[in-house]
């Protein structure tokens, strides 16, 4: 650790060894549920109530990853220095982690991975449809497309908060590259990159097989708002704040 660690006061401190712990943890989700291959993906999470967020090293094997070697980054991308981890590089994708962060304030988790049905709809740069009642629940409507950008400066941060700002969906497919999730929490946002990814390969082996069946609106509006405010538990971080963003669909 090189550098003079700041001193957090003592809920900052609890905050971010709590998202330490999540952010380490979760990426476990990524190679159970077989979104990454080798070290593919990444997964972040915003400290509650500072400026600061956790994103795992860059190119480190996920059986590697740990609390104490999460890095703690401020929300223009900079490593904390002195923090537990900060001798390492962070994620390549930390700067479009940071430009979520600071330009979606409701925003406390962000994903991204290379999950093969995911990237094949990014690759032909193709919306996925809305077409199955699950992508409705969840997304509620198609999974869009976001521009083609590389990485070394805000262009895949610029072009995440473009697409998906207004947008129902907590994922949008990079054009080319593949898809960035996003969530109430860390959780939230693994949650949405596990499920764009199945369905993903359930609208693609769908349409291999057939012409697909577009859902109305108003039955994709009711489907919903209903999973976000009736599914569930009451306390899930879904439904907080699901109302602004459901729209008028009567259950
Ligand atoms: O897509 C890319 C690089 O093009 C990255 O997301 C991927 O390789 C994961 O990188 P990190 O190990 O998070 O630096």
């Amino acid at each position: 650790m090189s550098g003079t660690a700041p001193e957090f006061e003592p809920e900052t401190e609890a905050a971010i060894a709590q998202v330490r712990d999540d952010v380490a943890k979760l990426h476990g989700e990524l190679t159970r549920n077989g979104l990454v291959v080798w070290t593919g993906g990444n997964v972040s999470g915003r400290v509650p109530g500072a400026d600061l967020f956790v994103i795992k090293p860059s190119g480190v094997s996920y059986d590697e990853l740990a609390p104490e070697n999460m890095i703690l980054c401020d929300l223009d991308g900079n490593v904390i220095p002195g923090t537990p981890g900060s001798d390492r590089s962070p994620s390549s994708d930390t700067a479009a982690h940071a430009y979520v962060y600071r330009h979606m304030p409701e925003v406390g988790g962000v994903v991204h991975t290379h999950s093969t049905f995911a990237v094949a709809w990014a690759a032909r740069g193709e919306e996925i449809p809305c077409v199955i009642t699950a992508m409705a629940d969840e997304f509620g409507g198609p999974i869009p497309i976001g521009p083609f950008a590389i990485i070394g400066d805000d262009s895949i941060g610029r072009g995440i908060v473009e697409t998906l700002t207004g947008h129902r969906s907590r994922a949008v497919l990079m054009q080319n590259h593949g898809p960035f999730t996003i969530g109430k929490n860390a959780k939230d946002a693994v949650k949405a990159a596990v499920m764009v990814e199945d369905v993903a390969r359930s609208v693609h082996f769908a349409r291999e097989a057939g012409p697909l069946i577009p859902i109305p609106q108003h039955a994709i509006d009711r489907l919903y708002d209903r999973y976000q405010n009736v599914y569930g538990q009451t306390g899930d971080a879904r439904r907080e704040g699901a109302a602004e963003q459901s729209g008028d669909a009567s259950r």
